[in-house]
């Protein structure tokens, strides 16, 4: 049972302006779909099984690519190791990115690129998330294009920002290319009291990106959409189907015409767990996402981008994703970045962080 709208990207191809339509209104009005037609789904079992055997190595297996060592903010986070709104998420991930040289004597968010920490354990994790990341970011590519399309501008009107030329004003060894992320996350259960609210995977946030795919493993509960007008909705894993969002940046640069949407996940209920794998589209490092000239019955309909004056966005993708990577893990933060969050002149007021 699909309790967000389904687009399915197989109409695309055939019929790019209805499908692009209908997607816009869909990330207007909601901010999260399923994604069926998206061809995706036949790396994700392996990937799943990789996962499941991941989290059961022992716990110093795991702490051996833990993300402490990684000034890159990469590898693994044991159960409570990280935090969302100032509290602890109930979930043990790796974080995976674009596989890169350190920037030599990077400052702040050229922190950010950088090499991955992979299990030697399990030598077939790397090639399968890298066809995984491959063909998700073809999708991802086909969503913007399309909501580009749906916009009144060229399909190619975001792309600069994910693959801008290189600039001789950026520090040497930056590689400008997408700077996406891939979490593979396990959700334990726990036993809830009567009276009891489940516990926090994950708490309440609006991606800071531009655009999340998620892929949950068949059976897993637990996420939840706060869908406007309507409240905290169940997001079942749907066969075959992605979970599409789109993340503050493509917020702003549609001037709220399309929605970031709230999401958490709540705990398990004992004797289960959830599997998931969410990819986030991100634009290279040092690129802000060029906003949209809407035409002009599209512009009547802009909503202000809300105000959230504890968690200011960054335009500058390297800048938005910095905040929120030192809030979620202060720890590696702490141990190998004095700087706090940078302010900068292309700070705007509103934002949520997470994932
Ligand atoms: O694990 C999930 O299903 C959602 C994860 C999420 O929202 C995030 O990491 O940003
Ligand atoms: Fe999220």
């Amino acid at each position: 049972m699909a309790n967000l709208p389904v687009v399915d990207l197989s109409r695309f191809g055939s019929e790019p302006r209805a499908f692009a339509a209908q997607l816009r209104e869909v990330m207007r009005e909601v901010g999260f779909c399923y994604l069926a037609g998206h061809g995706a789904s036949d790396g994700l079992t392996e990937l799943f099984a990789l996962a499941t055997r991941f989290f059961a190595l022992p716990e110093q297996d795991k702490a051996a690519i833990g993300m402490a060592q990684s000034p890159h903010f990469r590898g693994y986070t044991r159960l409570g190791g990280e935090l969302t709104g100032g509290r602890v998420d109930w979930r043990e991930q790796i974080d995976i990115g674009p596989d890169l040289s350190p920037i030599p004597g990077a400052q702040g968010p050229w922190n950010l690129q950088g090499p991955n920490q992979w299990p030697p354990q399990l030598p077939e994790l790397r090639p399968a998330v890298e066809r995984h990341c491959a063909r998700l970011e073809r999708i991802s590519r086909q969503l913007l294009a399309a909501l580009a399309l749906s916009f009144e501008a060229a399909d190619s009107h975001f792309d600069t920002a994910f693959h801008p030329e290189p600039d001789p004003a950026d520090p040497a060894g930056y590689r400008p290319q997408p700077a996406t992320l891939l979490k593979i996350i396990r959700y334990p259960g726990a036993k809830t009291g009567p009276n009891e609210e489940p516990g926090q995977g994950v708490g309440a946030h609006k991606d800071s990106g531009v655009l999340t795919l998620l892929a949950g493993a068949p059976g897993s509960t637990g996420l939840q959409v706060d869908v406007p007008g309507q409240g905290w909705t169940d997001a079942p894993t749907v066969h075959d189907a992605l979970i599409v969002n789109i993340g503050e940046l493509l917020e702003v640069a549609t001037c709220g015409y399309l929605r970031a949407t709230r999401h958490r996940v709540r705990t398990p209920p004992e004797g289960e767990e959830r599997l998931s794998i969410p990819f986030f589209y991100n634009p290279a490092l040092g690129s802000s996402l060029p906003t949209l000239d809407l035409p002009p019955e599209l512009a009547r309909r802009v909503r202000p981008v809300e105000p959230e004056p504890d968690n200011p966005i960054f335009l500058t993708y390297g800048h938005n994703a910095w905040k929120s990577r030192v809030r979620a893990h202060p720890d590696v933060a702490a141990r190998w970045h004095s700087a706090p969050a940078s302010a900068s002149a292309d700070e705007r007021t509103r934002g949520d962080a997470g994932g």
